[in-house]
């Protein structure tokens, strides 16, 4: 349904849209662009007429809106360009922004040919300002990232936590069965820790152990072995793919690594705060069960303890 007032209305509906809208003829040159773009690029808004989209907007210079537009122009092809890849091609800011730094605008960006009576090949723009859904997009990952921390790392020390611990030994020891890789566990007490608390207090003792986690954490090399606090003063450290050998060699580098602190303890026979490492390795297969290996990591933890602390013993001496 057209009338007298059509041509006007439209021209009146082009500026009064909330995003957006530029279109180039067939040389890629900018034929009429809205109100709210010119708004968005605080540029003049006949300026721009007859100009190749490149240098109206050099930003736009060897980017996927250049292609698309030739892409729409040569071939007669749409493209769709998300805010995912193309995050703020044009140079726009957001135009209901209280900041008082001007926000860059995120955008989503519609290409589309058009094809006129006398046969000239046109293209259509459309530009969305989608900064608000980006930003929240941003808050929602953040809270994610902040929720997996709570729900997986220790709030004392910043290591792992036991469940992070579980669920990772369950994972490794499949990966075990299926590498057909043995698999090793150090189970480590703080000696004497609560001589320790008696004597400095509470806080100092809490500080010791985020002291002492972050060398045990240090101290571990590889990107694939995992250390996690298991309980009070108790760290667990879960070694992929490690034979009793080397197992036993880190941890004699993690006893080193407590040591080296020089924390004075008050109430300990080494006058320094030290651990004791239970070592424990398998090789897992589908009728073993993983505890049995924490369980073995635990009794040789005892006897480290029962045979004078700061030392390893390993499940099998
Ligand atoms: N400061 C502090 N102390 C803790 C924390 N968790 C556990 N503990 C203390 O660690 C001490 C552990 O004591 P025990 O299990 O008797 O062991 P120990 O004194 O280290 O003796 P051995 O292990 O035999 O060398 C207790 O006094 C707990 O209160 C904590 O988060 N902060």
């Amino acid at each position: 349904m057209m009338n007298n007032h059509a041509p006007l209305l439209l021209f009146s509906t082009f500026d009064a849209l909330e995003l957006g809208v530029l279109i180039l003829n067939g040389k890629g040159e900018i034929a009429l662009w809205n109100r709210w773009l010119v708004k968005a690029s605080g540029r003049n808004s006949d300026g721009l007429i007859g100009l190749p989209l490149s240098i109206a907007f050099p930003e736009l210079k060897n980017t996927r809106v250049e292609q698309a537009v030739k892409l729409a122009i040569e071939k007669d092809q749409s493209s769709f360009l998300s805010q995912c890849l193309n995050r703020a091609p044009f140079n726009l800011f957001r135009l209901h922004n209280n900041d008082e730094v001007p926000l860059r605008m995120q955008q989503q960006i519609q290409i589309t040919p058009l094809r006129q009576f006398d046969n000239e090949q046109f293209c259509l723009i459309q530009i969305q300002d989608v900064t608000a859904s980006v930003i929240r997009e941003q808050i929602l990952q953040e809270r994610a990232a902040e929720l997996h921390r709570f729900a997986y790392q220790d709030g004392l020390t910043g290591i792992p936590n036991r469940r992070y611990y579980e669920e990772k030994l369950a994972e490794e020891w499949r990966r075990a069965i299926r590498q057909k890789h043995p698999l090793s566990v150090l189970m480590i007490d703080i000696d004497f820790f609560k001589r320790y608390n008696d004597q400095l207090g509470h806080q100092q003792g809490d500080t010791c152990l985020q002291e002492i986690a972050k060398a045990l954490q240090a101290a571990l090399r590889r990107p694939t072995d995992i250390i996690a606090r298991y309980g009070g003063e108790e760290f667990i450290v879960l070694l992929p793919a490690t034979p009793m050998a080397g197992c036993i060699t880190i941890a004699e580098q993690l006893l080193d690594a407590v040591r080296e602190l020089e924390r004075p303890h008050p109430d300990s026979p080494h006058h320094i705060a030290t651990v004791s490492i239970g070592c424990a390795t398998s090789t897992p297969n589908r009728d073993a069960e993983a505890s049995v290996l924490i369980q073995e990591a635990d009794l040789a933890l005892y006897f480290a303890k029962q045979h004078g602390r700061n030392q390893l013993r390993d499940s099998q001496s």
